[in-house]
């Protein structure tokens, strides 16, 4: 889903760039981008070098800043970035500090993008730390670039703080900080951290190892930020994080809430990217009192529960539900992936692409009896010749039962178009209706549809959803988060009755 209408009501990308214009204004943007027949023009957002020409171009046509933006760094999405800032103000208004605000950006990379767009923009005085010499290197060439010195000044840390190295006089006083950290522990986190439940960003991918990746992900980063902060309480007014992960979201704002500390959180929204503010102070502000950025909340409420029975000489842990639950899934040929494993939270992602759960003692005598029947019918029917074959195949009918439960007819004929009989057994094999397939395998027959909606509902799932298996003192819990599929959220009641009914 495109988010861009929950972007910052502030932010000047909430109606998608001219990119005619840019193509007439900037040659090098002309020579990235394409005119379709209707002429409009278009970039290749998977192309990492068109998305660097294009946030620089958009760099200097908005906000007149040339940045110079390494191949071998990060391309900061700048309606992101935008947001973060936008935000930033907000809080600032909030607390009533108007002049001569100063920032510290952690982590400033090699565009120093936030000291670079706050200074421009706000006129103010950024510090950027980075650990990267040479993203470091580059952010200070992009700064003096820009004559921005005056306002901004560029810091190497050497240490494995993430603030505290920064104060050595008591005094030392900012309005606020700012960090979008690296958001991995490791490289299979970096690909296995887009739940399969959602769309492909629509953007390519970059980054160097040393911005992506840190010891113990954001989540290790935030809370070290947390711990420093508690000992510059009064140095820094308004301290703030970017969070990419959402299950990070939820235990940074646990820790704050364990600790008693103000905070509030938004969202920055960008096309199909969502990624969260934290901001928590130690002075008397009510952050609680804070105008929401939109009216009503976004989502509905597609979460469905259900409470773990007990049960006698069973004593449960998250990891046993979790075994128990996939093999219940694996029962019903529901594939499942997880996505992430906290200390008391498991997520599965599911999909169902074939009604396995209902009614399935009805399926089991029907399927029965059609087998028999083909049986049969094979016993009796002479085998086609070579020039009477179509004839024939019309008489051999089965009945199968499609996706949605119904009974539907296929034809069984002798594998003539090896191609055809091949893509139609993928076909099959993609709608995973189990029940028929061994009968299948054996007859070593291609199944040739003519109920062309099975092939469909293959590839469309019938059930998608989040699980989550989590823990409320000692009451356990299945919730599962209705995502889409063709059976609604009447499929995911059906799928999640069958478990109960077959928890023991
Ligand atoms: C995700 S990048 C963000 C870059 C830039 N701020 C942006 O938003 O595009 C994180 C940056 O933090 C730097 N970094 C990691 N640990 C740091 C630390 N303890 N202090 C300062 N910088 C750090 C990395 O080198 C990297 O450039």
């Amino acid at each position: 889903m495109a988010m861009n209408k929950y972007m910052h009501p502030r932010n000047v990308y909430k109606d998608p760039p001219n990119f005619n214009k840019l193509a007439t204004t900037y040659p090098e943007f002309a020579g990235v981008s394409r005119m379709d027949v209707t002429g409009k023009i278009s970039i290749d957002f998977k192309d990492p070098h068109s998305l660097r020409i294009l946030t620089a171009c958009l760099l200097k046509s908005d906000f007149n800043l040339c940045v110079s933006i390494p191949e071998d760094r990060l391309v900061p999405t700048l309606p992101l970035r935008l947001n973060y800032i936008l935000w930033l103000e907000d809080l600032l208004d909030f607390i009533g500090r108007m002049d001569s605000i100063c920032g510290i950006d952690i982590g400033t990379g090699a565009c120093a993008i936030y000291p670079l767009l706050a200074a421009r923009k706000n006129e103010w005085h950024m510090i950027g730390t980075e650990t990267d010499d040479e993203s470091l290197k580059k952010a200070k060439e992009n700064v003096e670039n820009n004559k921005l010195q005056n306002l901004i000044s560029l810091s190497k840390n050497t240490t494995k703080f993430t603030l505290k190295y920064l104060f050595t006089e008591e005094k030392q006083q900012y309005d606020f900080c700012m960090c979008n950290p690296p958001f991995y522990v490791n490289i299979q986190e970096v690909w296995e951290s887009r739940s399969p439940a959602r769309p492909p960003p629509k953007n390519g991918f970059t980054g160097s190892p040393q911005e992506l990746i840190t010891e113990g992900g954001e989540l290790q980063f935030c809370r070290q930020m947390i711990e420093e902060s508690k000992k510059l309480k009064d140095n820094i007014l308004i301290f703030t994080t970017m969070v990419g992960h959402k299950y990070n979201l939820k235990e940074i704002v646990m820790d704050l809430k364990a600790e008693g500390i103000m905070h509030c959180t938004t969202e920055f929204c960008q096309g199909r990217v969502t990624r969260w503010g934290v901001a928590w102070t130690y002075q008397n502000y009510d952050f609680t009192k804070l105008a929401p950025l939109y009216d009503k909340t976004r989502k509905k409420n597609n979460l469905i529960t259900f409470e773990v029975p007990k049960i006698p000489d069973q004593k449960y842990t998250i990891d046993r539900i979790t075994e128990k639950l996939k093999l219940l899934l694996e029962g019903l040929k529901i594939e499942n992936k997880m996505i992430s494993k906290r200390r008391n939270e498991v997520c599965l992602d599911m999909i169902a692409f074939t009604n396995t759960w209902s009614n399935q003692r009805r399926k089991r005598r029907l399927m029965k009896r059609i087998d028999d029947e083909v049986k049969k019918a094979k016993l009796s029917v002479p085998e086609p010749s070579n020039n009477d074959s179509t004839e024939n195949n019309d008489k051999l009918k089965e009945s199968k039962i499609d996706t949605r439960g119904n009974v539907i007819e296929v034809l069984i004929a002798e594998p003539q178009n090896t191609e055809l009989s091949q893509s139609n057994q993928q076909s099959e094999r993609d709608s995973a209706d189990t029940s028929i397939s061994s009968s299948e395998q054996s007859s070593n027959k291609s199944v040739m549809q003519k109920d062309k909606s099975l092939h469909i509902c293959g590839h469309n799932p019938l059930s998608h959803a989040i699980i989550k298996v989590h823990c409320k003192g000692d009451i356990f819990l299945i919730s599962m988060e209705y995502l889409n599929g063709t059976a609604g959220k009447e499929g995911l009641h059906q799928i999640l009755q069958f478990i109960k009914n077959n928890w023991k």
